[in-house]
């Protein structure tokens, strides 16, 4: 690996806090909330949304038609794929409709304005660990799996070669993006996946509180 090394190193300390978090362990254990399950996918299918628009974003930007195809085809995944499961988790939880919450805003909010405002480089870095830490929590998990089937359900998703590849192919890109890349562009990127990486524990965490907002909407 080249520059995607540095990456995660940016964003190690934060990941090791989110495999320790009482959300993930829950899932694995079967202990966690289905209450906070049903929340984070709530929370989950407002952030996919806007996740898939930042990928647009980020799609446009690539300098070849190959990022282009790639990252587009990955904001269709984001819209149908990964929604579709989580339609599914909510058919079965009981569908809830609440709006975004605080963290989910805060998440989103960044990625899009990364990625319209910064270059190629910045908006790859941004959305790079909503892909690598789920392949690496999924991989984490997948052995223990889950007593839970439908958080089990939850782990073969993010922990099988389907999802990985995904990773894999936007590694690839970034490694060799990252080549052509001055020590200014590098540094915004780890800032940008470091702050991303750092919004992947406060989305596990948020839902764990079940974050509201503190004053409704008049
Ligand atoms: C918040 C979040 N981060 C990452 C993923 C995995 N695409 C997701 N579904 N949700």
């Amino acid at each position: 690996m080249g520059f995607t090394s540095e990456l995660w190193e940016s964003g190690a300390a934060t990941y090791e806090r989110i495999r320790v978090h009482p959300f993930v362990q829950g899932l694995t254990s079967g202990d966690l909330d289905r209450a906070a399950f049903r929340h984070y996918i709530a929370q989950d299918s407002h952030y996919l949304r806007e996740y898939a628009r930042a990928l647009n974003v980020v799609a446009a930007k690539a300098p070849t038609p190959e990022g282009t195809a790639l990252f587009g085809e990955h904001a269709t995944n984001a819209n149908a794929v990964e929604r579709a499961l989580h339609a599914g988790f909510l058919d079965e939880l009981g569908g809830v409709d609440q709006p975004a919450s605080p963290t989910t805003v805060a998440y989103t909010n960044f990625l899009l304005a990364t990625a319209h405002t910064g270059s190629f480089a910045e908006g790859l870095a941004a959305v790079l660990p909503c892909y690598w830490i789920y392949a690496r929590v999924g991989a984490d998990l997948v052995d223990r799996s889950s007593p839970d089937p439908l958080y089990a359900r939850w782990i073969a998703t993010y922990g099988g070669d389907g999802f990985q590849k995904i990773v894999d192919d936007v590694l690839t890109v970034t490694d060799r993006h990252a080549e052509g890349l001055g020590p200014a562009e590098r540094a915004a990127m780890l800032h940008h996946y470091a702050t991303a990486a750092r919004y992947e524990w406060m989305f596990w965490d948020a839902a764990h509180r079940r974050e509201t907002w503190p004053i409704p909407l008049a």
